[in-house]
């Protein structure tokens, strides 16, 4: 029997769907992250899969148990499914040691402090154990709310962009923090983001959504090297149509720049990157403009360039 399991969802907002026949299926442990732009319906299939949102059709079983939605539970949710998202709530007077055992109130007190301990340890909060939510900066109060949220083992832990309010510094500290934390734990764990590199961050385990369709699933270097669509391939890169060509496309990184010989352009832009310069290059014929790589830094605006490359490296996408 699957551990979790999410057969054929879709859910529509006044006849506009949103999540369209989505299907999953999860062994405990499991880690996957979903990347999807906005309105794509990642919300909506985390309400869904946490009980607090009416799917239309479809199912979610947890160890072979449905999880019910609103309409046939007294009270929405479960515990052993949390959903934590960006607006996540503290309890402003009381401490990270009070707000963390809040869920375990009518628990026994011993396991209770158990719990306390290895939470603390695992998200490194041992020295903040006494601070008011204010006292910390926003990437301790989300360690703290997502602490808060394990405290009772919850079976799937669904994250929905909960990091969006941070800055990027903050955000890939706490991503790494909690990739560490999380991996200690046995819950699965879903991931939704618009950010491929943010999910990449905590796991190699994708799901494209695409205005609620699953368009593609792999690890990155799969989705990398064989997008099957536009929206997949630019998640990655920007992509170059080939003059000419109907859907053959290249990345920056796959087109080689040369002094004669090839397709003709100018650069129009440079901009220094850690690895290369990235180049906007105007191509003399159609005159649309490329984005390739220069990693000698070779290549000045105004200069004139050739651009080669392998038939290998073409993707053919659709849209
Ligand atoms: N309660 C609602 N009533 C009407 N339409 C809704 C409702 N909730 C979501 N939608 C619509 O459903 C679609 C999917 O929304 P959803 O919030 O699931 O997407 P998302 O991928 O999580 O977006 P974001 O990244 O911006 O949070 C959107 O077009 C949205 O406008």
């Amino acid at each position: 029997m699957t551990f979790f399991s999410v057969s054929k969802l879709s859910k529509s907002y006044q006849s506009i769907p949103a999540l369209k026949d989505f299907s999953l299926q999860m062994e405990k442990g499991d880690f996957i992250s979903i990347v999807g732009e906005s309105g794509s319906g990642k919300s909506t299939l985390l309400r869904i899969m946490a009980g607090l949102e009416t799917e239309d059709e479809g199912e979610v079983l947890l160890n072979g148990e449905k999880i019910l939605n609103p309409k046939k539970k007294l009270v929405a949710g479960y515990d052993e499914v949390k959903l934590i998202h960006q607006d996540y709530h503290l309890y402003p007077n009381s401490s990270v040691e009070e707000n963390i055992l809040r869920p375990l109130l009518h628990y026994d007190k011993a396991y209770a402090k158990s719990r306390l301990e290895t939470l603390l340890r695992q998200f490194g909060l041992e020295e903040f154990r006494e601070r008011l939510p204010r006292q910390l900066s926003g990437g301790q109060q989300q360690k703290v709310a997502i602490a808060s949220a394990l405290a009772i083992e919850p079976e799937v832990l669904l994250l929905d962009e909960p990091f969006s309010s941070l800055d990027t510094i903050q955000k890939h500290q706490l991503i790494a923090d909690l990739g560490k934390s999380l991996k200690e734990m046995n819950s699965s764990v879903i991931f939704v983001t618009h950010d491929l590199d943010d999910a990449l961050r905590l796991t190699d385990n994708l799901i494209i959504l695409q205005k609620g369709k699953m368009i593609q699933k792999g690890n990155s270097r799969e989705l990398c090297e064989h997008p099957k669509t536009r929206y997949v391939a630019r998640l990655f890169s920007p992509i170059n149509l080939i003059p000419d060509r109907i859907n053959n496309y290249l990345r920056p990184n796959e087109v080689k720049l040369r002094t004669k010989g090839g397709l003709l352009g100018h650069v129009i832009d440079s901009r220094f990157l850690v690895h290369y310069n990235s180049l906007r290059i105007q191509l003399k014929n159609g005159g649309d403009i490329w984005e390739v790589d220069d990693p000698a830094r070779k290549y000045q605006v105004g200069d004139r360039v050739y651009l080669l490359w392998d038939e290998e490296k073409v993707m053919l996408l659709k849209k």
